[in-house]
């Protein structure tokens, strides 16, 4: 236990009657990239947002390097980096403006805060558009703002909500690499994604969950279990065979 970054203990929240996540509980190991999977509405951002103190849990809890996300928020929240999922961003300003204020939030001194803002607009493409708006940038320079800021005040944890979603594969590439360092020089990574070649590719970890509850959890080659991921993950999660005469309107002759 000494070495979780991210445990998640219990983690329950419910929309109306029906659960969304239920009874989740999750150590995530110092040093590892996981990968969270799990079917559309399966409870991903939910759990995710519990986890970072966006979202407050109906029962159970989440502890980042031994801060309580609830009780501690400060602590926690100083430990790691978010890319949330559909949350607003304050995108009235500049790419550069919403580093700085991000920074300044932090806590870390301006010159350090203009140092880094710039070094991440250009490491991923963004330098620009550094005075643009973000509400005028597109949905992946949004995605691409989005992980500087979560970066910008070097997190010992990064948790991000489908942080390829609408990327090039240029900005894909860089972001790859940017997490394999971060997590080579002792960084944790939790990240979701519906790409499994890219999880694979990319995560040493994974845990899938469907309908709020994890169903698998543990080392890839140990979840995969000689399948492919995408085999195993069907396998877990079950298939959706189209009936004989579905969408038959759709065949032109
Ligand atoms: N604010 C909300 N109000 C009501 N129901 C919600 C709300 N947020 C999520 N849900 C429901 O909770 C369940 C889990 O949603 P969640 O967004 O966590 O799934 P997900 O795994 O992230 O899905 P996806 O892969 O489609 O992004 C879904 O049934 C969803 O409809």
């Amino acid at each position: 236990m000494s070495d979780t970054v991210l445990a998640l203990r219990g983690l329950t929240k419910r929309f109306g009657p029906k659960a969304a996540v239920d009874g989740l509980s999750l150590d995530v190991p110092a040093g590892s990239m996981l990968g969270l999977l799990g079917p559309n509405g399966a409870g991903k951002t939910t759990t995710l947002s519990m986890a970072t103190g966006l979202l407050r849990p109906d029962a159970g809890s989440a502890w980042v390097l031994g801060a309580d996300v609830w009780a501690d928020p400060a602590a926690a929240k100083a430990r790691m980096g978010v890319l949330p999922d559909g949350v607003r961003m304050f995108d009235r300003l500049s790419g550069s403006e919403l580093l700085r204020y991000t920074g300044l939030l932090r806590g870390m001194p301006e010159p350090l805060v203009r140092e880094r803002a710039g070094e991440l607009l250009e490491a991923l493409g963004l330098a620009g558009a550094g005075s643009t708006l973000v509400v005028d940038y597109s949905a992946g320079m949004r995605k691409k703002i989005g992980l500087a800021c979560a970066l910008i005040h070097a997190p010992r944890l990064l948790v991000l909500d489908e942080p390829f979603e609408a990327v090039d594969p240029v900005s894909g590439e860089t972001i790859r690499q940017i997490l394999r360092g971060f997590v080579g020089s002792g960084g944790t990574v939790v990240l979701s994604s519906h790409v499994m070649e890219l999880v694979e590719s990319l995560c040493d970890r994974v845990a899938v969950i469907a309908e709020g509850r994890l169903l698998a959890d543990g080392a890839l080659d140990e979840v995969r279990a000689g399948s492919s991921l995408q085999e195993r993950f069907l396998a877990l999660v079950g298939t959706h065979a189209l009936g004989e005469g579905s969408l038959s309107w759709l065949r032109s002759s």
